[in-house]
């Protein structure tokens, strides 16, 4: 540990600096300074006030910057500051850290809080709680509270939810950070040395990273098989036949391309988890890093799988309000018409009602499978299973659901596609497009259920094949297996 000169009150960094503590400070309150009057600096100090903080305030102006902060702040000015704390946070941006450099002896000794942020990941060489720290060696940097933003700060204690990420390269002025965070009722997470700063600066520019590519895939595949349908139930009709069925666009055609992009994803999660087998197979070892598209693929099947869960669900609230439209109503009331005009008394057909009820009975266990997958994804539901208890049910049930949904699909599809119209083919129809995937999958999985292939893959997994030994050596040891990896 590097040895600590303290400015102010405390003469060592031991002492503590929060409400409470012994630290000499005339009131009953720990002062903490905040340099800079802008958005951060206000929400900060109401925040620190309503925790039982006395603030200072280091500004250029501080006459000008007084206005904008409560009475019982002290706003002064920089020099002033510095030295009527030993805590300081810097709320001003990068570019102007170097205007403290005129006070750089005051600062000798005091914990710095890097609260700053960049407009874009990996803006700078070095992060910006880094370059602070190399403009002021003498000063204990810490880096934290940028995830939260001016306006979370201002919500007030209460809203006891938010993390915020600290690391610096002393312990002892990390852990007075921490306590404070604590105190300011935020969950702090000790992200170690200062190196991790750069890591903790990219967090609050991340935008739903792990799901870009699952969002992309899924958008994707439903722009593909809306324009797929739409050209094969509108304009072919409308083409052959001058058959005008537009009105189709806004349910039917959406209701037929949202059941095969919930089946096309579902079947990529699991499309993953037997690629990494057959490589793992192929290669007779789990010690053997996965290339890197299949890694990536791996980590976000439970994006993969939720968002089939999501699809599936609008699916579902389609169908059901498939009988509410007028168009519905008045196709009903012609086929009544014909009936009667055909003297037809009774048109129950046996083969039909049976069809229908069991595409709906699979498609309602299909989504009761898939929510119980959904759920089991949530972080503290998947807590409160062991391992095996959650691999059977992301694994063996998920295989399950994916089974049913195709006969789901299957069952609606199969007398349309192939009794209806000889053009259907010519142009496979979306629904035998749809199986594909996880006919795919399906085969995949039963090839490796076959005797000689699982046994063989457990040995491998349980790190028992002959060349394991070889591969581990060669240090390029599988960081995502396939059954390491939450599969939905
Ligand atoms: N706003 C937010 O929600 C969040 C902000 N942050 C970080 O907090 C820091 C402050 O942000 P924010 O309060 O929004 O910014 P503002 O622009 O609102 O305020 C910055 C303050 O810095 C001081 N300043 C401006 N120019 C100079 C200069 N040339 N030299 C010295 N000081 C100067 C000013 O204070 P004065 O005139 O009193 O000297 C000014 O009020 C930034 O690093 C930002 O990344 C982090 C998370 C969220
Ligand atoms: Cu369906």
């Amino acid at each position: 540990m590097e040895a600590i000169t303290m400015m102010g009150s405390p003469k060592s960094i031991t002492e503590s600096f929060l409400p409470n503590g012994t630290n000499g400070v005339k009131e009953d309150k720990t002062t903490i300074g905040i340099l800079g009057s802008g958005d951060f600096a206000k929400s900060l100090t109401i925040r620190l006030i309503r925790c039982g903080y006395h603030v200072v305030i280091g500004s250029r102006d501080p006459k000008c910057a007084a206005d904008f902060f409560p009475h019982v702040v002290d706003v002064t000015h920089h020099e002033d500051a510095i030295l009527k704390a030993n805590i300081i946070f810097i709320a001003i941006h990068r570019e102007h850290y170097s205007s403290l450099w005129d006070v750089k002896h005051l600062l000798s000794g005091k914990i710095l809080v890097d609260v700053s942020n960049n407009m874009r990941v990996d803006q700078y060489p070095e992060s910006n709680a880094e370059y602070l720290s190399s403009l002021f060696p003498d000063c204990h940097v810490v880096k934290g509270f940028n995830v939260t933003s001016a306006w979370a700060l201002q919500r007030g204690p209460k809203d006891a939810s938010s993390q915020v990420y600290i690391c610096s390269n002393n312990v002892l002025a990390r852990q007075q950070v921490i306590e404070l965070a604590r105190k300011m009722n935020f969950i702090p997470i000790d992200l170690g040395t200062l190196s991790s700063s750069r890591e903790i600066e990219n967090i609050p520019l991340r935008l739903f990273t792990p799901w870009k590519g699952p969002v992309v895939i899924s958008i994707g595949l439903a722009t593909f098989f809306f324009i797929y349908t739409f050209i094969r139930d509108i304009i072919h009709p409308y083409v052959r036949n001058q058959q005008s069925d537009f009105y189709k666009i806004p349910i039917e055609i959406v209701n037929k391309t949202l059941p095969i992009v919930a089946i096309t994803l579902l079947s990529l999660v699991y499309l993953a988890g037997l690629l990494a087998a057959a490589y793992q197979l192929y290669y007779g070892t789990k010690y053997r890093r996965f290339p890197p598209w299949l890694e990536s693929w791996l980590e976000c099947r439970k994006q993969l799988g939720l968002l089939s869960f999501f699809f599936a669900c609008v699916h579902v609230v389609y169908s059901m309000c498939l009988p509410m439209r007028r168009s519905e109503r008045y196709l009903f009331l012609n086929m009544a018409y014909q009936q009667v005009h055909a003297n037809v008394e009774n048109s129950w057909n046996e083969e039909e009602v049976w069809r229908i009820e069991m595409y709906i009975s699979f498609g309602i266990m299909s989504l009761g499978l898939l929510s119980l997958l959904a759920v089991t994804s949530i972080p503290s539901v998947n807590n409160a299973l062991n391992w095996r208890e959650f691999s059977f049910i992301q694994s063996t049930l998920g295989y399950v659901a994916l089974l049913i949904s195709t006969f789901h699909v299957l069952i609606y599809g199969w007398k349309r596609a192939f009794e209806e119209d000889y053009y259907r083919f010519y142009t496979p129809p979306s629904f035998v497009l749809a199986l594909v995937l996880p006919t795919i999958v399906i085969v995949g999985k039963i090839i490796l259920l076959c005797p000689c292939i699982s046994k063989r893959l457990r040995r491998i997994k349980r790190g028992r094949e002959k060349n394991h030994f070889k591969e581990n050596t060669s240090g390029s040891a599988a960081h995502v297996s396939p059954e390491r990896v939450t599969v939905m």
